[in-house]
C-alpha cells in the first residue's frame, strides 16, 4: 500500500481484521510520524514506495489524486507486466495510470467509502485495459475484506464517487442537522444524539431487510394530517430534494476534474 491516511488505514485495518498476515503487507507513507504510528498500531513494515512496488504483487495506491502523478513517476521503473495496481483515488482514470506505467501492468480503479472502517464499506471496481478476470477477482477480494463490492463500467465511476464515495459525508451532515434541531427543540444533546443515531441505524436496516422502496417506507410513517407530513412539507419548501441533485452533480463534476489536477 502506498499512502496510509484515512482511507489507507481503513483498508489496512480491515485487511488485518480479515486475517491477512501482517508480514505479507508493506506500507509506503511519506509522513514519518504517520508511518511510525501505523508500524506501532498494526506491526506492519513501513518501507520506501520503491521497495513496496518492487516486492508486492499487488500495490494499492491510496494517495490524494493530486499526488498520484508523482507516486507513479517514482515507482514506474520497478513495475512489471502482470503486476496489479489498485487505485482508490477519486477521479483518476485507468488511462491516466496506464499512460504512466510500463505496458502490461494491470490497473483496477476502485471507489471505496469510509464505513469500510466497520466492515460496512461499499466499493465499486472497474477494470483497466490490461486487466484479466484474475486481477479483478484479486481486487474484489481486497475490498471485500471491508464490505460489499460491485463491478461497474469505468464511465460510471464519477457518479459512484458522488453517491457512495462521498455519501457518508451527506449522511453525517443530515445526522448533525437533526441533532442540532433536537437541541433547538429542548432535548439534551446526548438524548438527541442517541435518538438520531438509532433512528438512522433502524431505518437503514429496515431498507435492507424489508427490501421495500423508500417511498413506501416513508409513506408508512406519514399519517394524514400528522407530524411527518408537516415536516416533509417544509423539506419540500426548502427544496432539499433539488439540493441533493445539485450536490451530487457537483461531486460528479469535481470527480471528473480531479485527474486534471
Ligand atoms: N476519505 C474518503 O472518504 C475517501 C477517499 N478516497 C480516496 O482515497 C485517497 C486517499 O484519501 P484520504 O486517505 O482521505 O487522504 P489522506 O490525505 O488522509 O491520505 C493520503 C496519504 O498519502 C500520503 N502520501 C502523499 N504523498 C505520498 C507519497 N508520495 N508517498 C507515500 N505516501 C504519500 C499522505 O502523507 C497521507 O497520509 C484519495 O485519492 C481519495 O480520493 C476514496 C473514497 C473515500
Ligand atoms: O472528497 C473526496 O474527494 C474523497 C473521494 C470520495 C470521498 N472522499
Amino acid at each position: 500500500m502506498i499512502g496510509a491516511g484515512v482511507m489507507g488505514e481503513t483498508l489496512l485495518s480491515g485487511l488485518v481484521r480479515a486475517g491477512r498476515r501482517v508480514d505479507q503487507l508493506l506500507v509506503g507513507e511519506k509522513r514519518e510520524e504517520r508511518a511510525a504510528e501505523l508500524q506501532e498500531r498494526y506491526g506492519v513494515a513501513v518501507v520506501s514506495n520503491l521497495d513496496a512496488a518492487t516486492k508486492a504483487d499487488t500495490v494499492a495506491l491510496v494517495v490524494k489524486p493530486q499526488d498520484m502523478a508523482d507516486v507513479l513517476a517514482e515507482i514506474s521503473s520497478v513495475l512489471r507486466p502482470g503486476q496489479l495496481l489498485v487505485s482508490l483515488a477519486a477521479g483518476i482514470t485507468t488511462d491516466f495510470i496506464e499512460s504512466r506505467v510500463p505496458h502490461g501492468v494491470a490497473v483496477v480503479r476502485v471507489m471505496p467509502n469510509t464505513p469500510a472502517l466497520v466492515d460496512q464499506g461499499m466499493s465499486a471496481i472497474s477494470a483497466g485495459s490490461h486487466c484479466d478476470e484474475e486481477h479483478l477477482v484479486e481486487a474484489e477480494a481486497l475490498m471485500a475484506s471491508v464490505g460489499k463490492v460491485v463491478r461497474v463500467p469505468e464511465k460510471q465511476q464519477d457518479a459512484v464517487t458522488a453517491i457512495s464515495g462521498s455519501g457518508p459525508a451527506y449522511v453525517f451532515f443530515v445526522v448533525e442537522s437533526m441533532i442540532e434541531a433536537g437541541v433547538h427543540l429542548g432535548l439534551p444533546r446526548s438524548t438527541a444524539s442517541e435518538l438520531v443515531i438509532q433512528t438512522l441505524v433502524g431505518s437503514a436496516l429496515m431498507l435492507r431487510e424489508t427490501g421495500e422502496h423508500p417511498t413506501v417506507l416513508r409513506e408508512q410513517v406519514t399519517s394524514p394530517g400528522g407530524t411527518t407530513a408537516a415536516a416533509l412539507r417544509e423539506l419540500e419548501i426548502h427544496r432539499v430534494r433539488a439540493a441533493f441533485l445539485a450536490a451530487l452533480e457537483a461531486a460528479r463534476d469535481r470527480s471528473r476534474e480531479l485527474a486534471g489536477g
